[in-house]
């Protein structure tokens, strides 16, 4: 019998390069849908699930034409992106056969719901997966911030961070091979030490709120399912 879930309510990032595959820009179909489809078992096991989902994937591809432009105007570049990114993730996981729905910071109605806080917590409430766009609505934001900040709001009891490596190291695992793996760390260590997994303002906001944040590896098939009963290959940051 599969182990039950140790969450209620979960925030799940999604980075956009997650989303990438072997690609170099825009959606690997095929990952997109393993990752609806694995979405989509936890919300059917009853976890209340809300995503952020990234724009790295798509942004970076026109981060030529954003050269040469100030920060807010190519920020809101990355914001759309983001949003691009949700509608596929929400319509994926609907196809997998839950039901989910993509909320935007920023109103866009003709694409997609706007998100407010008391929209969000009823369709979490009512088993729907709330994918949430454009990171914060706000430029100098990432949606590392937007996860942290969503998960507050939104009453979830953890962060869960899917991302290209399987936890935090006392490196970037991808720059020093021979970086060591954290199984546990505290938000004043990962501060302090400066591990760059996440943001400064991200972890900020997670500890003063006292959400954990799971590190994990998304492309690695059925990590989401370990993660969410609490176990599986990741690092825990807490305290
Ligand atoms: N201390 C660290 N531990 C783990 N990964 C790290 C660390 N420092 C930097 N990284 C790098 O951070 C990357 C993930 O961060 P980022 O690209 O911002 O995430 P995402 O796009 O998933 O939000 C990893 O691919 C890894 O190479
Ligand atoms: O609150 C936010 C979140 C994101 N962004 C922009 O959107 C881009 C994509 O987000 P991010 O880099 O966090 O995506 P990921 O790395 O997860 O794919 C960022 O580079 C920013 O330009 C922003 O301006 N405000």
């Amino acid at each position: 019998m599969p182990a039950s879930p140790a969450y209620k309510r979960v925030l799940l990032k999604v980075s956009g390069e997650a989303l990438m595959g072997e690609g170099t820009f825009g959606v690997d179909m095929g990952v997109l849908d393993r990752i609806a489809g694995e979405v989509a078992a936890a919300a059917r096991s009853g976890v209340e699930m809300a995503i952020v989902v990234g724009g790295g994937n798509i942004f970076r591809g026109v981060a030529g034409a954003a050269r040469g432009m100030d920060r807010a105007t190519a920020d809101g570049m990355g914001m759309l992106a983001t949003v691009m990114n949700a509608v596929a993730l929400a319509s994926a996981i609907e196809q997998a056969g839950a039901p989910a729905r993509a909320l935007s910071a920023i109103a866009m109605e003709a694409i997609c719901g706007t998100l407010t806080r008391q929209r969000g917590l009823d369709l979490l409430a009512a088993g729907t997966v709330v994918v949430c766009a454009a990171g914060t609505g706000n430029p100098f934001f990432t949606t590392d911030t937007a996860a942290a900040l969503r998960a507050a709001e939104l009453g979830c009891d953890v962060i869960l961070k899917g991302t290209q490596v399987d936890g935090v190291y006392d490196a970037d695992p991808k720059v020093y091979p021979d970086a060591r793996r954290f199984e546990t760390l505290t938000f004043a260590d990962a501060l302090v030490r400066d591990l760059k997994i996440m943001d400064t303002a991200a972890f900020a906001l997670a500890r003063d709120n006292d959400i954990p944040i799971v590190v994990f590896d998304i492309h690695n098939p059925g990590a989401l399912a370990d993660v969410l009963t609490g176990a599986g290959r990741a690092t825990l940051v807490s305290g």
